[in-house]
């Protein structure tokens, strides 16, 4: 072995906190991810184009060939093409210098690999869930990306084609009563998909789960090797075919929302770390009909859940149709209004429930308690990631419109939309933009805050935001909502991904610390780029060999944990 290559391999174990494996050791799955790590080492692995075809080995990188949504060679964005195989781990060339205080790994999911065979999907978020892992130690770092082993993606592979409900995809029935048969299994909900492509989180007890819409999309994966372990399974009686996406998690608990699209209204439940059991807290009513609004995400402060109930509601009939609807699952119902309940956390009950202006949101951003000089709370104030009351963003996000800009301007516009909920009884909330929106270029999405201040007064958001003319959010931003101002990092031509914002470990200020985002550039490349949060610069960014899609939403994982 040649002393670069074997100097890497110990880099590689040590970056990783785990010894160097060889592909000759015994240990199942794992065994093939710690080959010598060097640039031109890589696992042997099927190509992503998944087809019933033998796994066939690849040397060096992951490159991309021709296809669909898979081509893109050299010196084109792949943002929106399909990872090129299963699986890659190795040392990454790092430009700028790496805090030596940033020792822990990031993690990122989303959906990766949007082609079967010869079939491309339509829609971002039918993509089969790809993890990837950035391990940062001494200033270093070693990169990885790896596709979660859900159900959905197993049959894919074995399959040749989709075999669970996707976002916009559905299996083909092959003949009537195998059509009976898939309605049965989506009421029981069988044939809904597990593919955990949305969102990656670190439980109080340390266990790292992966999660997407659907409960039994809840995942547990090894934050080292990338592995799936095992399906999270709730041990209790809730039920429930689907959840927020996001759950709000801290150090000690787990809070969740269920729909219930019977009748229609939300459970709130919450889940103590280290156990499996969700705990009935709960039940909000809708105000509006015919369903229950999208939750995507909600926010919490520290004495109270919001649950927003927003006009683009689920819906049963697109649920069973077999080709995708403008809006998909769901139907748009500005009727039926727009409302925000909250929910004493303690008590379970419901202290306000407020009509608000129509609002079409998917990530929450923040919530806190709003005081008067005697500490009474008089409101809540919730911030959220808001497309202007429009649902054009779903189309937006369709691979087509991602893949074929023009230099036309076609991204929809998006605000920090503030809700003011009073709790003195008031049938009102005020929902208004939080800055004025050309300060972030009216994109804004796709957002992280410090988590110390999770349910408390804050200063800073960090999300990505868009440099005009754009077909997606083109920058990434850090928002002052005390100042009403926004910094902003743009590189022409590239796509980053979510700007998580990691404290430096025993810091005071709220932005003591880096926001990590994983860049897609123009020329075809990757790198995890590292922002200092404060002045919002580049201090470094550490580039994997290849270029990797676009992805969702992250994590830290610190070492000492
Ligand atoms: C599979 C079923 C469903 C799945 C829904 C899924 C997978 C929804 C995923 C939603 C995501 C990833 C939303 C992200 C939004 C990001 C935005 C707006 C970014 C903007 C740009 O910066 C149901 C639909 C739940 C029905 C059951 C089956
Ligand atoms: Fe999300």
């Amino acid at each position: 072995m040649s002393a670069t290559i074997s100097s890497s391999l110990r880099t590689v174990a040590a970056l990783s906190g785990r010894p160097g494996r060889r592909a000759s050791q015994p240990g199942g799955n794992k065994r093939a991810v710690a080959q010598p790590l060097a640039a031109s080492a890589v696992t042997e692995a099927p190509p992503a184009v998944i087809s019933p075809a033998p796994p066939r080995p690849v040397v060096g990188a992951p490159r991309r060939r021709g296809g669909r949504g898979v081509d893109g060679g050299a010196d084109e964005l792949v943002a929106w093409k399909s990872v090129r195989q299963e699986r890659w781990e190795g040392a990454l060339e790092v430009e700028g210098n790496l805090p030596t205080w940033l020792d822990g790994t990031y993690l990122r999911n989303g959906p990766g690999l949007w082609d079967l065979g010869d079939y491309g999907f339509r829609h971002l978020f039918d993509g089969y869930a790809t993890l990837v892992r950035v391990s940062f130690r001494d200033g270093q770092a070693v990169g990885a990306h790896r596709q979660i082993e859900s159900e959905a993606y197993k049959a894919a592979r074995q399959h040749g084609k989709v075999c669970y409900r996707e976002f916009s995809e559905v299996p083909k029935p092959d003949g009537f009563m195998s059509f009976v048969g898939q309605m049965a299994s989506l009421f029981s909900g069988n044939s809904l998909t597990d593919n955990s492509n949305t969102g990656v989180v670190r439980l109080g007890d340390g266990r790292v789960l992966c999660l997407t819409e659907t409960v039994k999309g809840s995942i547990v994966i090894d934050p080292d090797t990338l592995d799936t372990v095992s399906k999270f399974e709730y041990e209790d009686k809730l039920g429930g075919l689907i959840h927020s996406a996001h759950p709000i998690v801290t150090d000690t608990e787990f809070w969740t929302l269920i729909p219930d699209l019977i009748r229609p209204g939300y459970v709130v439940a919450r889940m103590e770390a280290g156990s499996n059991e969700r705990q009935f807290v709960g039940r909000v009513d809708c105000r509006g009909g015919p369903a229950p609004g999208w939750v995507h995400s909600f926010p919490v402060t520290e004495n109270y859940v919001v649950v927003p109930e927003m006009p683009l509601r689920y819906c049963a009939a697109n649920l069973l149709r077999a080709e995708p609807t403008p809006l998909y699952k769901f139907q748009w119902h500005l009727e039926s209004g727009s409302y925000m309940h909250v929910m004493c956390k303690a008590s379970g009950k419901i202290v306000a429930s407020v009509e608000v202006p129509p609002f079409v949101t998917f990530h929450f951003i923040n919530a806190y308690e709003e005081k008067d000089e005697e500490g009474r709370v008089t409101a809540i104030i919730a911030d959220c990631c808001e497309h202007n009351a429009d649902t054009s963003i779903l189309d937006n996000l369709r691979l087509h419109n991602l893949r074929a800009f023009t230099g036309e301007d076609v991204l929809t516009d998006a605000r920090v939309g503030r809700f003011r909920i009073p709790l003195d009884g008031s049938p009102f909330g005020e929902l208004e933009a939080a800055l004025d929106p050309e300060e972030h270029g009216r994109g804004m999405d796709m957002c992280s805050i410090n988590p110390a201040h999770l349910g408390k007064e804050y200063r800073y958001a960090y999300a990505c935001g868009a440099r005009r003319p754009c077909n997606f959010p083109n920058t990434l931003t850090k928002i002052d909502l005390v100042e009403k101002t926004a910094k902003n990092w743009h590189e022409e031509g590239a796509v980053p991904s979510e700007p998580f914002f990691v404290p430096r470990p025993g810091a005071v200020e709220e932005d003591d610390g880096v926001a990590i985002s994983m860049v897609s550039a123009k020329d075809g490349s990757g790198y995890a780029l590292v922002l200092d949060a404060k002045t919002f610069k580049e201090i470094a960014r550490a580039k994997f060999p290849y270029g990797l899609p676009y992805g969702l939403h992250c994590c830290w994982v610190p070492r000492d944990k």
